[in-house]
């Protein structure tokens, strides 16, 4: 975006993109007062008002005499160019149109809110002449506030104290009311406080990546679970700080993650940003703005913080980088993890990706030297990685419906017996996965979708995994109608928590399943009791693998490692690699050694003994040969293409068109697959079709793909949606 006025005086016309589905930029008259380029503002179209950026100058398209007026600019920060040419890329990478994307970026509640001012509390440097603890409480919650105010609410909570308190603090003269903006900037963190000691490998790690802070540049940081990868990138974080930038670090749920904001407060003094779902709209509007205004330094977010308008950003990290919720599959398809790498390049910021058991894409840009690999091969202080060995299951007896294995149990009932916990992990959400009728074989399905319903015993319902749908549980067969056979088969965490109740009647058992809790609040709460010792068996599906701290825990068993492996997915064997591995990195993190027993039905399968015997490289180098034999990412590329629509017939004949007319996609020496019915071929009572691009890794894709989908006309209610590198194929 070179020669591009920087401002426009009123009247003067220039290009706005607004967030409605219009495919351009409209062009429009600045408003009085002028507007900075990237302003955010309200725009006339039509009968309403709507959100726009300051987008460029104008296309001279329309009728100069005939512009409308910019209504007003917003309150906000002017969206900086890096942010609007990061919104342009993804929008080209995704395949996405571009008002798709800035609706990502403008998604905060009341941006269109003129300039608001409330009542808040300061220091007046005086001090009452009476003073009491809650009194000096209450001086020192503003004095850490770090010169900003507070609401006489906020004040006392913050101090602990009674609101009377604050009263008899503003009486006394010690605290003045005035007006501020409501939106006041995040408490200082304080970066040039003393980190921990490091060990010799953290050391080596953080001193290259402080040798690298200055710009752009994607480090690999895979250090084994419990080897402190988050002390060495904390130590990014507070060069980033110290340089004036700031730092944005992506978890997968967040949400559930206290602990990673105590650790935070312990580094620096005061807790981060945060920007998430379970964040009130308040706080959400508050950070939108003050990142603009540098009044955050660091934000810890979920995958869409990476949308904020950062006002000066130096650092995001991505933790767990291979965590598969990265990859946003519905709206913007795009995946967090590769698009941090893309805005860091724009930002000339510093990009790290860490995690135990990296993505194979990452892996490879490492092994090709386009990201710099960092190594923690040891576990922090003397704590060893887990013994892990695997439990035969074709060698054990285990009568019909249970699950836990005689091994298993008497390992966990010698943990028991030492005061320590053990961790059960099935990777299944509700009572059992398939209800069936023993009269006629019928399996209970949901109605709208290609699924079976799954007993949820907790709800006493089936519930629908694809679509949220859920019904009583049968008594009498929907089918044949017999009474009384509808049965449960197969296991879920509920189901195995009955049965560990029945095996230690006497155990304090926890469950960990999202669907369990009410809020994320009530989940995390639990993991905070679960981690200070308030439970003796805790079953947990696959939100127990990440990255939780449990010191107590020394035995993990796995219920059913064979359950990813028999899937037709390309990255099968990659996730039960990681999910296993991640499980079993989550015992013997304090002083006492942990173990991890895996119980399975194939041993000899490579990804179980890849597992057991902890030769990682060994594992992503047969990988990375597997994928490159077929041409497969990271070796290749793959775009999916979702068709669906209400009636299946012309679904498949949309797909058979593409089909057959696939010379733009033969042009660049691109494969077609399908159409074929999606593994899942009904969501919502709308039929799905799926096609497979497969192009070699440096293809133009997106233009191909552009040119070969264009032309075609889509029926009522049908939708096209294409994947760029999709993680999921159902
Ligand atoms: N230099 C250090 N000084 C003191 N304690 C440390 C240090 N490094 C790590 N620890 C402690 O070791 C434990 C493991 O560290 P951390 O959680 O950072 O590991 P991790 O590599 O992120 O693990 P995972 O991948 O399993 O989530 C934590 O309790 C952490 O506080
Ligand atoms: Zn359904």
């Amino acid at each position: 975006m070179q020669n591009v006025p920087e401002f426009y005086d009123e009247g003067m016309p220039c290009g706005v993109l607004t967030t409605e589905p219009l495919g351009r930029v409209l062009d429009y008259r600045a408003p009085e007062g002028g507007c900075w380029l990237g302003a955010f503002v309200q725009v006339p179209l039509g009968p309403r008002r709507v959100l726009g950026v300051v987008w460029g100058p104008a296309e001279g398209k329309f009728d100069q005499a005939k512009l409308r007026q910019i209504i007003r600019v917003l309150d906000a920060a002017p969206m900086r160019t890096e942010l609007r040419d990061f919104l342009t890329r993804l929008a080209d990478y995704t395949l996405t149109q571009l008002p798709m994307v800035l609706r990502l970026a403008t998604r905060v509640p009341g941006l269109a809110d003129g300039p608001v001012t409330r009542k808040l509390l300061f220091r007046d440097g005086t001090l009452p002449d009476r003073m009491t603890d809650a009194r000096a409480r209450v001086i020192a919650a503003l004095d850490e506030f770090g010169g900003a105010g507070l609401a006489p609410g906020e004040l006392a909570q913050a101090a602990g104290v009674g609101t009377g308190v604050v009263r008899g603090l503003v009486a006394a003269g010690a605290l003045a009311e005035r007006a501020a903006p409501r939106d006041q900037p995040f408490p200082r963190l304080d970066p040039t406080r003393p980190g921990p000691n490091l060990s010799d490998d953290q050391a080596r790690a953080a001193n290259a990546l402080r040798a690298g802070r200055d710009g752009y540049g994607t480090w690999l940081l895979k250090g084994v679970t419990g080897s402190g990868k988050t002390e060495v990138y904390l130590e990014a974080v507070a060069d980033c700080l110290r340089a004036g930038r700031q730092a944005l670090v992506l978890l997968p749920e967040i949400a559930l993650s206290a602990e990673f904001l105590t650790r935070v407060e312990k580094r620096f003094g005061a807790k981060p940003a945060e920007w998430h779902s379970g964040v009130t709209q308040a706080e959400r509007r508050r950070l939108w703005r003050m990142v603009g205004q540098g009044g955050a330094q660091m934000v810890v977010g979920a995958r869409s913080a990476l949308f904020l308008p950062f006002q000066n950003l130096g650092l995001i990290v991505v933790d767990e980088e291979h965590d598969t919720s990265y990859k946003q599959e519905e709206g913007v398809f795009y995946n967090a993890r590769d698009m941090s790498v893309l805005r860091g390049m724009l930002n000339g910021a510093q990009v790290v990706l860490a995690s135990a058991t990296p993505s194979l894409e990452t892996w490879a840009n490492a092994d090709a030297g386009k990201y710099t690999r960092l190594d923690l091969t040891t576990r922090f202080g003397p704590n060893a990685l887990p013994d892990m060995a695997a439990i035969d299951l074709r060698g054990q007896d285990l009568p019909a419906n249970r699950w836990i294995s005689p091994d298993l149990q008497s390992a966990v009932t010698a943990r028991l017996g030492l005061g320590e916990q053990a961790l059960l992990f099935l990777n299944r959400r509700g009572y059992a996965p398939l209800t069936v009728c023993r009269a006629c074989g019928h399996q209970v399905a949901c109605t709208d979708c290609d699924a079976r319903m799954v007993e949820h015993r907790f709800l006493e319902r089936l519930v629908c995994h694809q679509c949220g749908a859920n019904a009583p549980i049968p008594t009498k067969c929907p089918e044949c109608g017999a009474e009384d056979r509808m049965a449960p088969v197969g296991p879920g965490v509920e189901r195995l928590e009955e049965e560990t109740r029945t095996l230690w009647p006497e155990a304090r058992v926890a469950v960990l399943s999202s669907d369990l809790f009410g809020s994320a609040r009530a989940l995390k709460a639990q993991i905070e009791e679960i981690a200070a010792g308030g439970a003796d068996i805790i079953i947990g599906t696959q939100i127990v693998a990440k990255g939780h701290n449990f010191p107590h825990l020394t035995l993990v068993g796995v219920i059913d490692a064979d359950l990813g492996l028999s899937g037709s997915d390309l990255r099968a064997a990659e996730r039960v690699f990681q999910l296993t591995r991640q499980v079993a990195g989550r015992a013997g993190r304090a002083d006492k050694p942990g173990r991890a027993l895996i119980q399975t039905s194939q041993p000899e399968h490579p990804v179980i003994r890849a597992i057991l015997s902890g030769d990682e490289e060994a594992f992503w180098q047969a990988e990375a040969e597997a994928r490159r034999a077929l041409s497969m990412p990271p070796y290749g590329r793959l775009a999916g293409i979702i068709l669906s629509g209400p009636e299946l017939e012309p679904v498949f004949a949309l797909g058979n068109a593409l089909a057959q007319n696939d010379a733009p996609l033969r042009r660049i020496g691109a494969q077609v697959f399908g159409p074929a019915p999606a593994p899942i071929a009904r969501i919502r009572g709308q039929h799905r079709v799926r096609l497979l691009v497969k192009a070699a890794k440096g293809a133009p894709l997106q233009a191909a793909l552009r040119d070969w989908t264009r032309p075609q006309k889509l029926g009522v209610n049908m939708r096209l949606v294409i994947d760029i590198d999709p993680q999921s194929f159902y």
